[in-house]
């Protein structure tokens, strides 16, 4: 079961006094959105949960092992992750942007395989990107670097995604196709952990849902339990209304 957890895990919010501790319980095959106002800790989080950032308390487990007790390259092949900011300060092209995804599997002074290219190849196709393969990412647009970014992760074919706004910069067409390709990774046997804006891509493709507080609050569950109107209210200090549109409820900010 590799399952990815938090027992009692607190994480590091500069100038945060205090906050609920996180007992997660991810199993693979499941959609998590994590869902909160700007500064909450929904980066904190994704960052934790990839061992890139210290917790103040508590620990995060992967597969039934502490996250400190795996290799970093052992780590690099079970977890993918993908920013919310991208760096291309280093020239290189879309494919050769890709192929990183494939250097947890190398040896340090191993070339690329005919399959490797294949697989980012594919993973380039995916996203609509062969035909940039050749161009600089400093190049592109926000949204052809956004896809770059998926591409690299799913060349990288990780156990488990850890996606800070997965559907920033895209186009409508593009974000129905990266969630449905998250669908499809946990189908395929994955976990997945995204932290999403837009409520109504969080109702139509989680599993289950955590509403982090800006004060530290939390709770958490199964995405039909968590989205209760005052609560989403609450999280956003927003007033909502509640729809229903084929069958599945659709939140409307008020005026
Ligand atoms: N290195 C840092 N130094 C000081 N404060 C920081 C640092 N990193 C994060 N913070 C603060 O921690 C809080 C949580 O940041 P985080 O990026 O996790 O929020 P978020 O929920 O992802 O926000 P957003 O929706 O805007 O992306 C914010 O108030 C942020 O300013």
């Amino acid at each position: 079961m590799a399952s990815l957890e938090t027992h009692e895990l607190l994480i590091d919010v500069p100038g945060r006094a205090a906050g609920r501790c996180l007992d997660l319980q991810m199993k693979p095959g499941e959609r998590w959105g994590v869902l909160g106002p700007n500064g909450a800790g929904k980066t904190t989080l994704l960052h934790t949960l990839a061992g890139l950032r210290p917790a103040r308390a508590g620990e995060v487990w992967l597969d039934q092992r502490a996250l400190a007790r795996w290799r970093r390259r052992e780590l690099a092949r079970w977890l993918g992750v993908v920013f919310q900011e991208h760096h291309d300060d280093f020239p290189a092209t879309v494919m050769e942007t890709a192929m990183i995804g494939r250097h947890p599997y190398l040896s340090p002074w191993q070339r690329e395989s005919g399959e490797d290219l294949a697989i980012a190849r594919e993973a380039l196709r995916r996203f609509d990107l062969d035909h940039l393969a050749s161009r600089l990412v400093s190049t592109l647009s926000g949204g052809e670097r956004q896809r770059v970014s998926l591409a690299t992760v799913l060349t990288q074919a990780p156990r488990w995604w850890l996606v800070d706004e997965p559907t920033n910069h895209l186009d409508l067409h593009h974000q129905v196709a990266i969630m449905s390709l998250l669908e499809e990774q946990a189908s395929a046997g994955c976990g997945v952990v995204m932290c999403l804006h837009d409520l109504n891509l969080a109702a139509r493709w989680c599993s289950h849902l955590l509403l982090l507080y800006p004060d530290g609050e939390a709770c958490w569950g199964p995405v039909e339990e968590m989205l209760e109107l005052t609560a989403l209210e609450r999280l956003y200090d927003q007033p909502l209304t509640r729809v229903e549109v084929e069958g599945a409820p659709v939140f409307v900010p008020r005026r």
